[in-house]
C-alpha cells in the first residue's frame, strides 16, 4: 500500500504534543467592506479543552467554520493537523467532529442515520455511541426529525464523540440541554478528553463549562482579546468579593454583599476563576488587561 506524505504528517500530529491548529495572519469577512478577523494569529494544541467566548457577532461561529473548512480565509494561512481545511480532504475531515449550533437531522431513526453516516469515520465506535445514547436517555425508536431540540442535540453530540475525531469543535453545545443533561455533558466531555484530542467549545453559557475548560479564548474587535490557561489567569488575577472598591481593583460589579472584583494577584492568592466576571472585565477594561497577558 502506498503511504502518502500527508499520512505521515497526520500520524505525527496525532502522536505528539504539537500545534494541532496554527492560524497565521487570518483575514476574513463575509464581505470585503466588513472584515471580521484582521491579521488573527493563534496556535492550539492537543490535550486541551478551549472555551471560545465573545459577544454576539464577535465571530465565534465563523472562526469555528474556518477551522472546519466551511468558509475560507481571504488571506493568511490556516493549518489544521498539517492540512488546509478549505481543501476539505477526507483524511482531515474524518479527524474533525464539528457540532454546529444549528443543524438538520433527517426523517429516519438512529439506526439508519448511523448506517448512512458512520462509514465516513473509519474509527467510529458503535459501542461508545450506544452507551452515550443510553446515558442521554434518547428514545431510539423515534424518528430524528420528531425529537425535541435537546434530544437532537444529544444525538449529534453522541455521534460526534463516537467518531473518535481528534479535533472536536462544538458551537454552543449546551444550548437546549436540560439541567441533568448539562451535568451529563460535562461528565462525558471530561472523560472524552485525551492527550491526542483538542476540543474547542464556543459558548455564552460559561457556567456550563465551569471546571471543564482549561484555556480561555476571547474574541473581540476582530481579533483575540485573550488566550490564556485557567492557571495563568488565576496566577495573574484574583477574583474575590470585596466590601469596598479601591485602586488595586481593575474591574468590579456590584453584588448583594458588596462587589465581585478582579485585581492583580500580587500575593499569589488562590481564587476561583469567575469566567463571567472575566468576560465583562476584559470587554470593559481591555487596555488594562493587555499587558498582563501579552
Ligand atoms: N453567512 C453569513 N453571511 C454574512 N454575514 C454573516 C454570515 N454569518 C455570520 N455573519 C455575520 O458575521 C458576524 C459574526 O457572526 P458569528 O455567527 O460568527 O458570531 P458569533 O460570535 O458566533 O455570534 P453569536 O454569539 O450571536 O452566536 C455577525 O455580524 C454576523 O451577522
Amino acid at each position: 500500500m502506498e503511504i502518502r506524505k500527508q499520512d505521515y504528517t497526520l500520524v505525527y500530529y496525532l502522536t505528539n504534543t504539537v500545534d494541532m491548529i496554527n492560524i497565521n495572519n487570518l483575514n476574513f469577512g463575509y464581505s470585503k467592506q466588513k472584515p471580521l478577523f484582521k491579521n488573527m494569529s493563534m496556535r492550539l494544541s492537543n490535550g486541551h479543552i478551549y472555551g471560545l467566548l465573545g459577544k454576539n457577532g464577535a465571530g465565534k461561529s465563523t472562526l469555528l467554520k474556518n477551522l472546519a473548512g466551511l468558509v475560507y480565509a481571504q488571506s493568511g494561512t490556516l493549518d489544521v493537523m498539517g492540512y488546509d481545511p478549505a481543501k476539505r480532504q477526507p483524511a482531515l475531515l474524518e479527524q474533525i467532529c464539528f457540532i454546529p449550533e444549528e443543524f438538520y437531522l433527517p426523517s429516519v431513526k438512529i439506526d439508519a442515520y448511523i448506517k448512512a453516516n458512520a462509514p465516513f469515520y473509519k474509527n467510529f465506535d458503535h459501542n461508545y455511541f450506544a452507551d452515550l445514547i443510553k446515558e442521554f436517555d434518547i428514545p431510539v425508536e423515534q424518528k430524528l426529525i420528531n425529537m425535541s431540540y435537546g434530544q437532537k442535540k444529544k444525538v449529534i453530540i453522541a455521534f460526534g464523540l463516537a467518531t473518535q475525531a481528534k479535533l472536536v469543535i462544538m458551537d454552543e453545545p449546551t444550548n437546549g440541554l436540560d439541567i441533568p443533561s448539562k451535568a451529563q455533558f460535562r461528565k462525558i466531555m471530561a472523560s472524552a478528553m485525551t492527550d491526542e484530542r483538542c476540543i474547542i467549545i464556543s459558548t455564552h453559557q460559561v457556567r456550563d463549562l465551569d471546571n471543564l475548560i482549561d484555556t480561555v479564548i476571547m474574541l473581540d474587535e476582530n481579533d483575540i482579546a485573550l488566550k490564556a490557561t485557567v492557571e495563568e489567569i488565576t496566577a495573574k488575577l484574583t477574583f474575590k468579593k470585596v466590601k469596598e472598591i479601591d485602586n488595586s481593583i481593575i474591574y468590579a460589579e456590584p453584588s448583594l454583599s458588596g462587589y465581585n472584583a478582579v485585581m492583580p494577584n500580587y500575593h499569589q492568592e488562590e481564587s476561583k476563576l469567575d469566567m463571567e466576571l472575566l468576560f465583562n472585565a476584559i470587554l470593559a477594561e481591555k487596555i488594562k488587561f493587555k499587558p498582563l497577558f501579552s
